[in-house]
């Protein structure tokens, strides 16, 4: 949370020339309601399927830019969805700057508790290693502005070699 996925995601999509999507927007758009709302009804279960079924989906379409959720990489088959669909990038953030970077806005359910920080470390803690196995290439983005990362998103993908 916090790492740019939806900011960055959609600057490169930009840079490429190519279809972006976020997956939660994608819910929210199919669902009509927002994420919190969804975590209020379903519970995160409910949200997690939801997830799932639309990176199935949209990993499988050629020529898009996708970013997920935050906890997308939880799920094995959200990490063989997105292995098998294209390239993935990891933007790595610290903790200290996701606490920052999440401190404005209220729309993350999993933040609304009274020790953010806490969660944001545990999370981490959980998601870095699976993040890592998934990921053709990370990319640290603490103290990069958005438009530096992209770059450098783009110049590393030019330099991997075909699959
Ligand atoms: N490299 C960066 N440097 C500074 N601020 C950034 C950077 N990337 C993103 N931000 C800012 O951090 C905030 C969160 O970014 P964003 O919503 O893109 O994160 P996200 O990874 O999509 O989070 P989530 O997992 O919750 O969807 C936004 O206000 C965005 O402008
Ligand atoms: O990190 C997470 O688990 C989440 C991140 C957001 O992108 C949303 O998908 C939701 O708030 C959950
Ligand atoms: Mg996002």
């Amino acid at each position: 949370m916090g790492a740019g996925k939806s900011t960055i995601g959609r600057l490169l999509a930009k840079e490429l020339r190519l279809p972006f999507k976020d997956s939660d927007k994608e819910i929210e758009q199919r669902t009509g309601a927002d994420i919190p709302w969804i975590f209020d009804v379903e519970g995160e279960q409910g949200f997690r399927e939801r997830e799932q079924a639309v990176i199935a989906e949209l990993s499988q379409q050629d020529g898009l830019v996708l970013a997920t959720g935050g906890g997308a990489v939880m799920r094995a088959e959200n990490r063989q969805a997105l292995h098998a669909g294209g390239r993935v990038v990891y933007l790595h953030t610290s903790v200290e700057q996701q606490i920052d970077r999440t401190s404005r806005d209220r729309n993350r359910p999993l933040l609304r508790t009274a020790n953010p920080a806490q969660v944001l470390r545990d999370l981490m803690a959980m998601r870095d290693p699976l993040y890592r196995e998934v990921a053709d290439i990370v990319i640290e983005t603490d103290e990069r502005p958005p438009r530096m990362v992209v770059q450098e998103i783009l110049s590393r993908l030019e330099a991997l070699s075909p699959r």
